[in-house]
């Protein structure tokens, strides 16, 4: 199994499965001397683990991180940072009647067709578990970044068919305050009933999440297949159940006039509008970068669906144990340290270069 080191110059590979011993990976790339405030580290841990709330997965782990190298009292020291995370909580059992049988659109069939000895339970390597380490890598990052004046929030704009609208006000410090992470308490409260009520029914429910960085300079961004777009689109598109990534105007962009969407230069070169999203050419321009993910409903429902068996037999699924009926709430850590390892790797080349 390829495809689990993300990064040119400042790179994260990921391992273990969501019920294996441990999952964990390794940093490569952050420059020595840095201090790294690990209760920060944990704390972002805190705001992704599953069990947190009553509208999440009930699945209780400390995720406690153990770093196991790279660091020295405290400090980077350039070398390799190896990390773990213990898997405490497992519950295998609630797998084994999906040992033969497809969940339809997890990850199920085509893991079985493609490697054809699958670890099923908790799904394995394709859990979101895994992103539990991006997670690790992604406070490191933020931390690098806020030192450079870089600044990265994300948070809930949506859950099924309710949407902060723009007459909603938007309070980023209103965020943590409400277990849906939306920063508007009102439209929080009602996105929370519909989990609850979707959750009731067995079923699971779609969202999305608005991401906006502060302070990136001109100039990161390698055209031209390292477009910073691009690198950010795949960062956030590598997320379990993402479905759709756009970045300032996005699809809208595709209503609107030229004389409408063309950001105006101002004489020190800020612009008089942001539809670019601080991006342009696939270089940032020093305007806010802001993008938009979505996310599908979860796919293990609690409730019967048809599918089959690797016998190609119809059967009768129905997910059983722990999961999540929305994961917008527990993406939003995610998303913000996806973000970090790109501009933190692209912050890197461009110094490389420059
Ligand atoms: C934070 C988070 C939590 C998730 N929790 C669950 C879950 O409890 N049950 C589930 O079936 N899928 C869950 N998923 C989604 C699956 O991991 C994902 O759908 C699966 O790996 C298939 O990949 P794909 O949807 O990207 O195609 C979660 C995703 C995220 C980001
Ligand atoms: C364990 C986590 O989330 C898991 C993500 C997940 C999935 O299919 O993605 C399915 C569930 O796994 P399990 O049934 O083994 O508890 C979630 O709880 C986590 O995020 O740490």
């Amino acid at each position: 199994m390829a495809g689990n080191t993300f990064g040119t110059l400042f790179r994260l590979t990921t391992f273990g499965e969501s019920h294996g011993v441990a999952i964990g990976g390794v940093i490569d790339g952050f420059p020595a001397g840095f201090s790294i405030d690990m209760e920060a580290v944990q704390e972002e841990l805190d705001r992704r683990k599953p069990g947190q709330s009553a509208i999440v997965t009930q699945r209780k782990e400390s995720d406690t991180v153990q770093f196991l190298s790279g660091i020295f009292e405290g400090v980077t020291t350039g070398a390799p940072i190896g990390f773990q995370i213990i898997n405490e909580n497992q519950k295998s059992s609630d797998y084994e009647h999906l040992k033969e049988v497809y969940r339809p659109s997890h990850a199920d069939f085509t893991y079985d067709k493609k490697y054809g000895h699958r670890d099923y339970r908790g799904g394995g390597r394709s859990s979101a578990r895994e992103t539990a380490c991006r997670v690790v890598a992604g406070a490191l990052a933020k931390q690098f970044l806020t030192e450079k004046g870089i600044d990265i929030f994300a948070f809930v704009d949506q859950v099924g068919n309710i949407r902060l609208s723009e007459d909603d006000r938007i309070d980023l410090s209103e965020t943590e305050s409400n277990p849906v992470r939306c920063p508007n308490a009102d439209v929080a409260d009602k996105m929370q009933v519909l989990i609850r009520e979707v959750r009731k029914e067995g079923d699971t429910v779609g969202g999305c999440i608005r991401c906006i960085v502060q302070g990136v300079p001109v100039g990161l961004g390698e055209p031209v297949f390292d477009k910073l777009h691009a690198d950010i689109g795949k960062a956030m598109l590598s997320i379990n159940a993402v479905k759709g990534f756009e970045y300032g105007s996005g699809f809208e962009a595709a209503e609107m006039l030229g004389s409408q969407h063309n950001d105006l230069l101002n004489p020190d070169g800020s612009t008089q509008t942001n539809f670019s999203g601080g991006i342009q050419g696939g270089i940032s321009n020093g305007e806010t970068i802001f993008f938009r993910v979505a996310f599908k409903p979860v796919a293990t429902l609690m409730k019967d669906q048809p599918s089959v068996n690797n016998r190609g037999e119809e059967v009768i699924v129905k997910g059983k144990g722990r999961h999540d009926a929305c994961v917008v709430p527990r993406a939003v850590p995610i998303v913000e340290a996806m973000a970090a390892l790109t501009i933190m790797d692209h912050w890197l080349r461009y110094k490389a270069i420059n």
